[in-house]
């Protein structure tokens, strides 16, 4: 993974705003015996008003939240939303697979593609798998593809190490809904970006994770360092997150961030959410950490290169 930390540039410091109100509370005084001390205190108000309004404009620059695409309030009904980016040139060291390999990047959301009954479906999957394990630390995987699932400081294979017990955690159903709901968003995805869905294809990894306050124990924890996903992970040309919790009541923190060179820009997770985008540097992203509650969601992925696809998930 792509650590990119960014430098935190600091507005005036909070002592200097001190001094000049220690400074100002002095002169006050010293003009108490003086009379005629109105139009001075006026001036001492509106100076203090303008530094502080000047301190909190500054601060809002310093590299953390600036814009909010979608809050968890809003519903994003019927079209996504959909926020166009210059595609990055990323794809030109890969081959161009005509029809899928992006040629209008962006990102956007959508309420309308999985209802919240069926995000509560597959919360509840995610919930019943992970709790045969889970990581030790904040953040747990479970990818249904590979059967990796995270278990203290590693991973185990599900599939291998419950054996035929797994058909007891998870159902046909189950997996009918995941299928069903990577269907529509894949459509989703081909749709917004005037591609043909015949030619993409799943890749991985593609897994459920669940996140919440615990300090990491190892790197596989470290889930909020910024990334690129084409780099991080390869196969990627199109990254799709599905949230199975709500922001706010579910957890705080862990609002999904794209790192754009003039500023962040910020979904916030609600669930039933999906939000795409194309996986090249155009889309630099990290995720908030989570400071309370936990928060569950879908990463769900898409190649251009068929020997990249992966099949659905199934039981064995
Ligand atoms: O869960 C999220 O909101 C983002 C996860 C992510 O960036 C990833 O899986 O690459
Ligand atoms: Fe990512």
């Amino acid at each position: 993974m792509t650590v990119q930390r960014r430098g935190n540039t600091k507005g005036p410091d909070a002592n200097g705003i001190e001094k000049k109100i220690k400074r100002g509370n002095a002169l006050r005084q010293a003009s108490a015996w003086r009379g005629s001390r109105g139009p001075l205190l006026l001036l001492l108000g509106a100076a203090a008003l303008c530094g502080a309004a000047g301190w909190l404009y500054v601060s809002s620059w310093d590299g953390e939240i600036t814009e909010t695409l979608v809050s968890r309030g809003e519903l994003v009904t019927p079209k996504p939303r959909v926020y166009t980016v210059q595609c990055s040139e990323d794809y030109e060291n890969y081959k161009r697979y005509p029809g899928c390999t992006p040629q209008r990047c962006g990102r956007a959301v959508t309420d309308s593609v999985v209802t919240r009954e069926e995000a509560q479906a597959l919360r509840r999957l995610a919930e019943r798998g992970l709790a045969l394990a889970g990581s030790e630390g904040g953040a747990s995987i479970l990818d249904l593809h590979s059967g990796a699932l995270s278990m203290g400081k590693q991973f185990v294979n599900i599939y291998r190490y419950f054996g035929d017990q797994i058909s007891e955690v998870f159902t046909q159903e189950d997996f009918q809904l995941y299928r069903d709901v990577r269907g529509r968003i894949q459509a989703v995805i081909a749709e917004t970006f005037g591609l043909d869905p015949s030619l993409m294809y799943l890749t991985k990894p593609t897994f459920f994770s669940r996140i919440n306050s615990t300090a990491a124990k190892t790197q596989h924890d470290e889930y909020w360092h910024p990334h690129i996903d084409k780099v991080t992970y390869g196969s990627f040309d199109y990254t799709s997150l599905l949230y199975l919790s709500d922001y706010g009541s579910d957890f705080t923190g862990g609002r999904f961030i794209f790192m754009d060179p003039n500023g962040n820009r910020t979904v916030e997770p609600r669930q039933g959410r999906v939000s795409f985008f194309s996986s090249g540097s155009e889309n630099l992203h990290r995720v908030e950490k989570v400071t309370w509650g936990t928060r569950y969601a879908i990463t769900v992925s898409f190649t251009c290169d068929p020997a990249h696809g992966i099949s659905d998930p199934d039981l064995p």
